[in-house]
């Protein structure tokens, strides 16, 4: 079915899927001099073209159109306000944005005009200026042409032809900084993204640079002595000492050096050999062997390595580049805006700010504020940005953050990173992406099962049950098939470790053998075992979804 809505000089047509639930696309022209000409490209922008949609018949131009900046939101906006539109499904409610700041120039330190939540306060503020002039002097730790790659593979999530996994520590440690930890991580993430999808996976470590935590709670207390609490080894020491929570710039020195470090190593892997697809399959091979739910993965591990020999066959051979290496990026919350500032640098081919942290930074729940010092430094830099959101986040406030962050709606930009438990994920997502979609943006949508499922265990050590991640990983896939959009990735604090933090899992850790390995400085994490059990079930789920897509496909829907 075709809707068509004329009004004034705008023509708004939606597609429907084939159930008539969803609208899949819309398609806006402008009538100039009583002929109908096609859209113009200083309002609005054909964004892409979708080959693979779901489109009532496959010959029907598929374009997703959407308003390239606030004033085309704005001119839709007028044109349905004149006249109430006769589809409830079209850009009508999109989110005021009026009272939206982000028209002010922007400028490296124009976030210390705003309110700052969960920034240490730090007692030596001359050790702090002579740090941050070194950390300013000091070579990036990434490229603005690599963050740009990243954000295009982003964009091929977003529309669902790519899958972003992204994991790593809750909190990196300079304790637990060595070549096995960093190789270990690298190995398991390697491995959960060949398991996912060849060719669409994404992966980018919570690595190199993830130093910093904001906390519930800014002090903490132990046996009636009440301290501050620990915020990452960027900013403080985890012992409960005075001395040691005092925030200490020359921690972000050593935190930049570990991150170069980390990055090297990371670049070594990725490209000399370590990254073969055979030695990764493998490892899954193994893994599924010797897995107590062997049968279960043993079959999605012989898919994968029958898969690697019809491209050998192609003539996709070990040799081959491709086999021998990956393509990995990194990614950190973007929370200690000192640091983050001091390693921002103008590119010289785009003239934009990069933040050369990182490749991705992504905004906290807790510092996600809409006139804050946070989103005030993000919305000037060029990386693509995640945006956490729990149950808390108001679908207008969501489109207002989106409209400031990525006011240009480019694809790949924004991944919004959604963590609220399995209930909530069934019961607000929909909420969400309905915004979203209403306003026109083009947004990545993944999952932190993490994060919406943190326990208190009775030994009183924070922990995560499998099943609850499992759960919410499930609700999250059920949403988007409910509401035609696409899961565009997960987000996980993993580890290489076989460590005792996440209950739960098939190889089965237990309240009592949380003790046993809890090695964390934060939050819980998956372990190896726990984390590809997690890749085979998504996998699953992932390629239920494709096929269900090819079957439309092939009945010409
Ligand atoms: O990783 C996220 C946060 O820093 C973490 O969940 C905060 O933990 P807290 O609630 O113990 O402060
Ligand atoms: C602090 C984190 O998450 P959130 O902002 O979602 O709590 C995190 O991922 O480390």
């Amino acid at each position: 079915m075709i809707c068509t809505l004329s009004q004034r000089n705008i023509e708004i047509a939606e597609f429907y899927d084939d159930q008539e639930r969803f609208p899949r696309f819309v398609v806006i022209q402008e009538e100039r001099n009583g002929s109908c000409k096609h859209i113009n490209n200083a309002l609005f922008k054909v964004s892409y073209a979708n080959t693979h949609s779901l489109s009532p018949k496959p010959h029907q131009p598929t374009f997703s159109v959407v308003p390239t900046n606030s004033r085309s939101l704005q001119h839709i906006k007028a044109v349905h306000a004149a006249e109430p539109a006769k589809n409830p499904v079209s850009v009508k409610g999109a989110a005021p944005t009026t009272s939206v700041p982000g028209t002010r120039k922007w400028t490296l330190d124009s976030w210390k005009s705003k309110k700052a939540l969960q920034l240490p306060e730090y007692p030596d503020k001359a050790s702090l200026e002579t740090v941050l002039k070194s950390l300013e002097a000091f070579p990036p730790l990434v490229f603005a042409g690599e963050a740009r790659k990243l954000e295009e593979k982003i964009a091929e999530a977003a529309m669902g032809n790519a899958f972003l996994l992204q994991g790593g520590d809750c909190a990196e440690s300079f304790k637990e900084f060595n070549a096995n930890n960093i190789r270990d991580t690298f190995r398991v993430l390697l491995q959960m993204s060949v398991v996912l999808m060849f060719g669409g996976q994404v992966p980018v470590g919570r690595m190199a640079g993830q130093f910093a935590k904001p906390r519930s709670d800014p002090f903490e207390e132990k046996d009636g002595v009440k301290l501050p609490s620990y915020k990452g080894d960027n900013i403080n020491g985890d012992a409960f000492n005075e001395k040691s929570r005092i925030p200490d710039p020359q921690r972000m020195v050593s935190a930049y050096s570990q991150a170069a470090g980390t990055l090297n190593l990371l670049r070594a892997f990725a490209t000399g050999g370590y990254a073969a697809m055979q030695r990764v399959t493998q490892w899954n091979l193994d893994f599924a062997e010797h897995s107590e739910q062997g049968d279960r993965y043993q079959e999605l591990a012989h898919r994968v390595d029958e898969a690697l020999g019809f491209m050998a066959a192609a003539g996709l051979t070990v040799e081959h580049p491709i086999m021998t290496s990956t393509e990995f990026w990194t990614s950190h919350e973007c929370l200690l805006l000192p640091y983050e500032q001091a390693l921002t640098r103008q590119d010289s081919t785009s003239g934009l700010y990069y933040d050369c942290s990182a490749h991705m930074l992504w905004v906290g729940e807790r510092t996600r504020q809409l006139d804050g010092a946070h989103v005030e430094f993000l919305r000037g830099i060029a990386n693509p940005l995640g945006i956490k959101v729990s149950n808390k986040m108001d679908p207008n406030e969501l489109v207002n953050l989106v409209e400031i962050l990525n006011p240009n709606n480019k694809p790949g930009r924004i991944t919004i990173i959604c963590r609220m438990g399995a209930e909530n994920m069934r019961v607000k997502l929909p909420h969400l992406i309905r915004a979203v979609r209403r306003a026109g943006q083009v947004v990545t949508w993944v999952c932190d099962p993490m994060h919406g499922n943190t326990i208190k265990a009775p030994c009183g050590l924070k922990t995560r049950p499998f099943d609850a991640i499992l759960a919410e990983v499930r609700a999250f896939f059920d949403v988007h098939e409910q509401e035609g959009s696409h899961p565009g990735g997960v987000h996980l604090e993993m580890t290489g470790q076989n460590v005792t933090e996440c209950i739960g899992g098939s190889r089965t850790v237990t309240f009592d053998d949380l003790s046993s390995r809890y090695h964390t400085h934060c939050d819980p994490r998956l372990n190896a075992s726990q984390s590809l059990e997690l890749a085979f079930i998504i996998a699953e789920r992932l390629r239920k979804r494709r096929i269900g897509t090819q079957r439309l496909f092939s009945l010409g829907l």
